[in-house]
């Protein structure tokens, strides 16, 4: 699904963020991407959703080379990526619902087909009764579900979330993690930068640590500190 081939990342000031990175993702994984502070985790998130071309190197998407893609491609890669972020990016004056509507009406899809997806999204974490609210009116957990239906909407091949859980306490946190592993075993491949060491932990997925922008271990089940 996702592949990435000697992709080292310079950003213009020549401050490197990611060097030298190749790894494969097969459709249907989790995958946590780890590492501390300014290891190079949003670079490489960004960098799947084509918010940033890598310095060199080259990033499959799907068996299509991303690097390469023309400016009016991206749209269409956007659309089989789903993505969420710690600061959730709801649209304050829209309702959920409005908010889950309006990413199916960018792709253009049928009133009709938007009537019947949101409402099943919208179930699927568990917000039905939200539906008219504003996102001032949820909590922190209510806004990620919020976006995660909104990633999901168009039902994309892959979700990237970079630290959907960095603004919520452990216990919400955990239910979000719960809900990502419910879409991936839905069939969505999951990609997730997170800094939240117990529940990468327990989640017992494959775990990519990054430390100064180099790929230092890549691990079946792993742990947030890879021991050996
Ligand atoms: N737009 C940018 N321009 C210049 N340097 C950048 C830019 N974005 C990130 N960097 C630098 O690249 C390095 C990697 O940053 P990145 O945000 O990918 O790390 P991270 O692992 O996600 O960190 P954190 O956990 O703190 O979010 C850092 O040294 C950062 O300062």
């Amino acid at each position: 699904m996702i592949e990435m081939y000697g992709v080292t990342k310079v950003y213009p000031g020549g401050q490197v963020a990611l060097k030298d990175i190749s790894f494969k993702i097969a459709k249907g994984e989790f995958v946590f991407v780890v590492g501390p502070s300014g290891a190079g985790k949003s670079t490489l998130i960004k960098l799947l959703f084509r918010e940033e071309l890598p310095t060199k190197g080259q990033i499959f998407f799907a068996g299509k080379n991303i690097t390469r893609m023309k400016r009016r491609e991206i749209p269409y890669l956007r659309r089989r990526i789903g993505i969420v972020f710690q600061d959730f990016r709801l649209l304050p004056d829209k309702t959920v619902y409005e908010n889950i509507a309006f990413a199916m009406q960018v792709v253009e899809a049928s009133n009709r087909d938007i009537k019947k997806r949101v409402p099943y999204v919208l179930e699927r974490v568990g917000l039905s009764h939200k539906a008219k609210a504003r996102p001032s009116e949820l909590s922190g957990g209510e806004q990620q579900r919020v976006a995660l239906a909104r990633a999901i909407v168009n039902n994309p091949d892959v979700l990237v979330a970079d630290e959907p859980t960095g603004n919520l306490d452990p216990d919400t946190s955990r239910d979000i993690m719960n809900l990502l592993d419910d879409i991936n075993k839905m069939g969505t491949t999951l990609v997730v930068a997170s800094h939240a060491r117990e529940l990468v932990d327990s989640m017992k997925k494959r775990v990519i640590r990054l430390e100064e922008g180099s790929l230092v271990s890549d691990e079946e089940r792993g742990l947030y500190i890879n021991e050996t």
